[in-house]
């Protein structure tokens, strides 16, 4: 697998969100660490889905961006994505490799070193981490684990730990130090009134 992206933006497709313009301004300044991961709400249909990730994939192709899709695995294939990501509700990480093959990029969701090692055997070739802190953007979470939860994940497996959940610019450097190689984040993008800077900001800590 080529080396993964430190910054996953995740599409914020809640009404009133634009997640095209958001990639659009975050693309060019963000291209050399970007990982762009399609997520739409439970109730929107696969065509939705579908159409949103074709476009996903046609704005990331010049920048060689690698486009994931959240849940949707045949999505993620009808729409020639890179991969996908999945968690405890969604296929398990075996059954999604082996949908995606061997040479797909899986992410998988842990929030404890048990579960994160398990991942890892069964196909995983990244981990999403978290919630790491409180957020409003996806309800009925377990409660954050913080910067320690993270890095009890981090010690334990042998991938790239993708910390999720209330990330911020300002919250990035603990989550470095803490082990974790990259963040992914729906609302520090989506919700920021200059996403490009927002995007800048979260690279900033990244890079340290
Ligand atoms: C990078 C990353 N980490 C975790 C998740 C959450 O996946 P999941 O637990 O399946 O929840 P939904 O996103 O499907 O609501 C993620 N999408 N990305
Ligand atoms: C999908 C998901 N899974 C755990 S936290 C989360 C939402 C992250 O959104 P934000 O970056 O706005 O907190
Ligand atoms: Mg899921």
């Amino acid at each position: 697998m080529p080396s993964l992206g430190r910054l996953h933006l995740i599409t914020d497709t809640r009404p009133g969100r634009d997640p095209l313009t958001v990639l659009r301004a975050v693309l060019p300044v963000a291209h050399a660490e970007l990982v762009v991961q399609v997520r739409v709400e439970d109730t929107a249909t696969d065509r939705e889905a579908y159409d949103l990730a074709r476009r996903v994939v046609a704005l990331c192709a010049p920048y060689g961006v690698p486009c994931l899709v959240n849940d949707r695995l045949h999505v993620a294939l009808a729409a020639g994505a890179a991969g996908g990501h999945v968690g405890a509700a969604d296929l398990p990480v075996e059954a999604a490799r082996r949908v995606l093959g061997p040479d797909a990029v899986l992410g998988a969701t842990a929030r404890e070193p048990v579960s994160a090692v398990a991942a890892v055997e069964a196909g995983a070739s990244y981990l999403g981490v978290g919630p790491c802190h409180a957020t409003t953007t996806k309800d009925g979470l377990p409660p954050a684990i913080g910067a320690a939860g993270v890095r009890a994940v981090v010690e334990a497996v042998n991938v790239p730990v993708i910390a999720i959940g209330g990330v911020t610019a300002e919250g990035v450097p603990a989550l470095r130090v803490a082990g974790a190689y990259g963040v992914a984040v729906v609302g520090a993008l989506s919700g920021a009134a200059d996403p490009a800077r927002a995007a800048a900001e979260l690279l900033r800590g990244l890079s340290c």
